[in-house]
């Protein structure tokens, strides 16, 4: 897992690592500046094979702040390395920090040319150092218009730490932003090059070590709330599956879904589940949906009993619980819904509550009271609009923050599904989810997740290892991103359906018995 901070916590980490490990801020800056430098002449060896950079002429633009010096010494250090390199400043010297002043100090002596009014389709690399975390407010006037020339121009664009005019922590675009097909960023990913449409601004991003310290002198954390992400190397972590096992051991999940000539979702979600791994999974659905799941999922078992004591079996049979999946929000899907809800509150058991689970909760918001500790909820943004009460574009202007309320007031695990899907509890424990496409947005997609999910449960079940809900949740989260990147691979972005994803399933499971196994 890697850390992903928010602009205050970085600057607590900048901070800290001045003033208590005294590194000094200009060695932080030189280590910057050599990792952008860096990364910018690997790009243009492979543009160009090892040799000849004559026809290259890179334009660093810089602000005035911490970013802009760390701009003039990548324009320096790619002086000195003999390629074509410029400065173009923007906005007010007055207003240049100590360390953007020395920097200035030191390329005007390495004499690095400097441009007054340059011609935008001269560059061949345009490199945005005006803005970093320090961007405060909306671009507009003059800035607004040097951003718009850089995105114009036909140039490889690098932005150093966050594309300028990218909020770092809710990628949202402030007036206007630079267009990145690189960002170099430095310490730890920020919150706004994860979340879209910041992300799409950064292009490819690097993370760069520059020696920041995460602690404080006395070993304590510091920025102890950072969000995570979870990454490939992680899945090694998932626990492996006894050989001693057996069906029952593996896992027993409860799917409650399904109504009346609606049951694609339940077969979907429940395929999941089994190509997740769980042991068994049983649908509790209405009796029309018998002949078809029978005939589309032989591996599942079947029960449209629904009474006092059929209901307590089945509740007692299953580890996980899984309520909504084409549920229906009227009569017997609503009735379904509540009593397993309540029940399996009581009962102690995990519940994904998905799909019309959460359109009947947003009806009724008094049964939150059957939300806890062990409910994960999965609303995707229209979902969680009609449960909060704000529009998605509301939503989407800090999903973040939207989610965590939401966890917080509910006391369970919410996982808001987007591009960039946010899993928080009200401990705020967070993770923001890098894996996925956009051809995941397709039906069937929701019912898939709630299915990985309960077989990541399962996986849990038999394991002395202990995780929270939401790890295992944001777990989940990251091996549905990655079934629907193998299904683009395999189809395309167009074609690409929740049956894809499904069939992506054990090749994505394999991948972490193979890790785990060295
Ligand atoms: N030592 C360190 O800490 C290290 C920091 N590092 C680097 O420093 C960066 C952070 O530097 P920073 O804190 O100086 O902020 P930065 O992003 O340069 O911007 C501040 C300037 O922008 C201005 N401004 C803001 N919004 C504006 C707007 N809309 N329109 C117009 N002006 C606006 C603001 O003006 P003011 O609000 O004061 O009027 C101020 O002048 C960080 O991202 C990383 O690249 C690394 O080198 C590692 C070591
Ligand atoms: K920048």
């Amino acid at each position: 897992m890697k850390k992903v901070v928010t602009c205050s916590q970085m600057k607590l980490l900048d901070h800290g690592t001045i003033h208590n490990m005294h590194v000094p801020s200009l060695v932080l800056m030189e280590r910057a500046a050599l990792a952008t430098a860096e990364e910018i002449r690997k790009y243009l060896e492979k543009k160009n094979g090892s040799g000849n950079l004559k026809k290259e002429r890179i334009l660093t633009v810089c602000g005035f702040g911490n970013n802009g010096g760390d701009g003039i010494a990548i324009a320096r250090l790619l002086h000195l390395a003999g390629i074509r390199s410029e400065i173009y400043l923007a906005g007010n010297p007055d207003k240049m920090t100590e360390e953007t002043r020395h920097q200035w100090d030191i390329a005007m002596s390495y004499q690095v040319p400097v441009m007054n009014n340059p011609v935008w389709d001269e560059y061949t690399v345009i490199v945005d150092g005006i803005f970093g975390v320090g961007l405060s407010r909306e671009i507009t006037g003059n800035y607004k218009e040097i951003i718009d020339h850089m995105n114009e121009a036909p140039a490889y664009k690098a932005a150093v730490d966050i594309p300028s005019g990218i909020h770092g922590d809710t990628g949202a675009v402030l007036g206007t932003a630079f267009e990145a097909d690189l960002t170099v960023t430095f310490a730890y990913k920020k919150r706004g090059l994860c979340l879209y449409p910041g992300r799409a601004y950064a292009g490819r991003t690097v993370v760069a070590d520059i020696g920041i310290y995460d602690r404080d002198r006395d070993g304590s954390e510091l920025a102890s709330k950072a969000a995570w992400h979870i990454e490939k190397s992680d899945m090694k972590t998932l626990p492996a599956r006894k050989p001693w096992g057996n069906k029952g051991t593996f896992g027993k999940v409860l799917l409650v879904a399904g109504s009346k000539g609606m049951c694609g979702a339940a077969c979907l979600s429940a395929s999941a589940a089994l190509h997740g791994g769980a042991g068994m999974v049983k649908i509790q659905t209405v009796e029309e949906n018998r002949i078809p799941l029978q005939s589309l999922l032989p591996e599942a078992m079947l029960t449209s009993e629904f009474d006092e004591e059929a209901n307590k079996k089945n509740l007692n049979w299953c580890d996980v619980l899984v309520i909504g999946p084409g549920l229906g929000t009227e009569g017997s899907g609503k009735e379904r819904m509540l009593w397993f809800l309540e029940n399996g509150a009581k009962a102690g058991k995990p519940v994904i509550l998905d799909a019309d689970g959460l359109n009947i909760l947003a009806m009724h918001p008094q049964w939150m009271k059957f939300i806890g500790e062990q409910t994960i909820l999965t609303p995707h943004m229209g979902e969680m609009s009609r449960l909060c009460g704000l529009n998605v574009s509301e939503l989407k202007e800090d999903p973040v923050a939207r989610a965590y309320q939401y966890a917080e007031k509910s006391g369970g695990v919410l996982v808001l599904k987007d591009a960039c899907t946010v899993v928080t509890d009200r401990n705020e424990k967070l993770y923001l989810n890098l894996s996925g496409n956009s051809g995941m947005a397709t039906a069937g997609s929701g019912d898939v997740l709630s299915g990985i999910i309960a077989s990541v449960l399962c996986m849990y079940l038999s394991c002395e290892e202990e995780r929270e809900l939401s790890y295992k949740a944001a777990m989940a989260v990251y091996i549905h991103g990655l079934c629907g990147d193998i299904a683009r691979e395999k189809k395309g972005s167009h074609g690409m359906t929740a049956k894809d994803m499904i069939e992506a399933l054990p090749e994505v499971l394999k991948l972490a018995e193979v890790q785990s196994k060295g």
